[in-house]
């Protein structure tokens, strides 16, 4: 059986000692998913480190460098389900050089808090993330941090 493509996913914060904002990219294609608000990244190439990826995907797409902090991990620690062939790794990061600018892949960014994430039309896969960075930009710490709550 094939192994599911890895896509590497940024969660692009204004801050990782006290994120307050998140950034969000509206895709433009597939049609299927055009509209709909996803992690800005991409897939894995074959013998590429998926951090590696993440600077390539946010520097094509993006047009920015970021410094990678921890990643958010499921509750078993593995990857998080996208479809039956696509798995998803995504990392808490911030920005060191240039402001992001939507390319071919985005026709919208948008920074959003922890009031309002919520409220946009992700990709139906990435609903469990949502809810975890929601509860992280709440608390104002990233997953690498410890337990959320008090
Ligand atoms: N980038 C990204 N992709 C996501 C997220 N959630 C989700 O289900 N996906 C899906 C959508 C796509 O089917 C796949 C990522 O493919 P992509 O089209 O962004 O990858 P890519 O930039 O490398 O483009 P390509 O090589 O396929 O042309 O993962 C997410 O938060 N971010």
């Amino acid at each position: 059986m094939e192994l599911p493509r890895l896509v590497v996913g940024a969660i692009l914060v204004d801050r990782l000692d006290r994120p307050s904002r998140v950034l969000a990219a509206r895709r433009t294609a597939p049609p299927a998913l055009a509209g709909r608000w996803e992690l800005p990244g991409g897939k894995v190439e074959p013998g590429e480190r998926p951090e590696d990826a993440l600077h390539r995907e946010l520097a094509e797409e993006l047009g920015v460098e970021v410094r990678l902090g921890a990643e958010l991990l499921p509750d078993d620690g593995g990857t998080w389900p996208l479809t039956p062939g696509l798995v998803l790794r995504a990392w808490w990061c911030e920005l060191t050089t240039g402001e992001p600018q939507a390319g071919v892949a985005h026709d919208a960014l948008c920074w959003t808090t922890a009031a309002d994430v919520a409220d946009l039309a992700w990709l139906d896969p990435d609903r469990p993330l949502v809810a975890r960075i929601a509860a992280a930009l709440a608390a104002r710490r990233t997953a690498a941090e410890g337990r959320l709550g008090p």
